[in-house]
């Protein structure tokens, strides 16, 4: 569920504007899940602007109040969501912790990096959600060391259904700052896009994992 349409908007105008969202219909992008796609959106990007990573910020610090309450702890998934994770548990005034998608082969094997006391209630933050995989890896690792997580906070999602069922299936909220189709709503606005690629990019949303195969 996206927090705040009009924020949704103002998240998805400084991805186009900082060109973090790219289109290659011709050459597609393969994503962490291994699907074939049309379009990236690298989040990374915003962490170069002051101006959009305060934003992001104070948003993410509105949405988790708002919808979690004040945690224990913020994680941030590795590796997209470990910057972005510090900020906000920094305005939160709460430790931070990150959670890597598998333990660490040498030295301590940590999986989790940083303090994290049994029973201790956790938000978690990612950049970008496409299968949720990544993040639900983080979840499960948090709840395994007795961690309460109350829930994930993501820049962006692409609001796929496999990802929604992936996250009842965990039993796991899951809010986001934007999403795809505000993304396109503010790309079309914008003429970020032409009608062409807006054609292409409708076709892949609705069979992402046929797509082009
Ligand atoms: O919902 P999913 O299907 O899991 O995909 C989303 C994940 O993919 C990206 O990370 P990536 O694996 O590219 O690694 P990075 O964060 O280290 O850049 C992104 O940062 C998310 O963590
Ligand atoms: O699914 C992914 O790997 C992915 C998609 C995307 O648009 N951006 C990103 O950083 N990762």
């Amino acid at each position: 569920m996206v927090y705040d349409e009009e924020c949704g908007l103002k998240v998805a105008e400084f991805l186009l504007k900082i060109k973090a969202v790219k289109l290659q219909p011709d050459n597609p992008f393969t994503w962490a899940s291994g699907w074939k796609s049309p379009i990236y959106c690298d989040n990374r990007k915003t962490l170069s602007y002051p101006e959009i990573r305060t934003y992001l910020r104070q948003r993410f610090v509105d949405l988790i109040l708002e919808t979690y309450g004040k945690p224990d702890v913020i994680a941030g998934v590795a590796t997209g969501g470990i910057a972005i994770g510090a900020l906000v548990a920094q305005e939160l005034g709460v430790p931070f912790i990150y959670v890597r998608s598998s333990s660490k082969a040498h030295g301590l094997n940590n999986q989790i990096e940083g303090d994290l006391r049994e029973g201790q209630s956790v938000v978690v933050i990612e950049d970008l959600v496409s299968s949720g995989k990544s993040s639900l890896v983080a979840v499960e690792a948090l709840r395994a060391a007795n961690a309460i997580v109350k829930g994930m906070a993501a820049i962006f999602t692409y609001g796929f259904d496999v990802a929604e069922e992936n996250f009842k299936k965990h039993n796991c909220k899951l809010s986001t700052l934007s999403n795809y189709s505000l993304l396109l709503q503010q790309a079309v606005e914008s003429n970020y896009i032409s009608e062409e690629k807006l054609e292409t990019l409708n076709q892949w949303r609705s069979s992402p994992n046929t797509w082009n195969n």
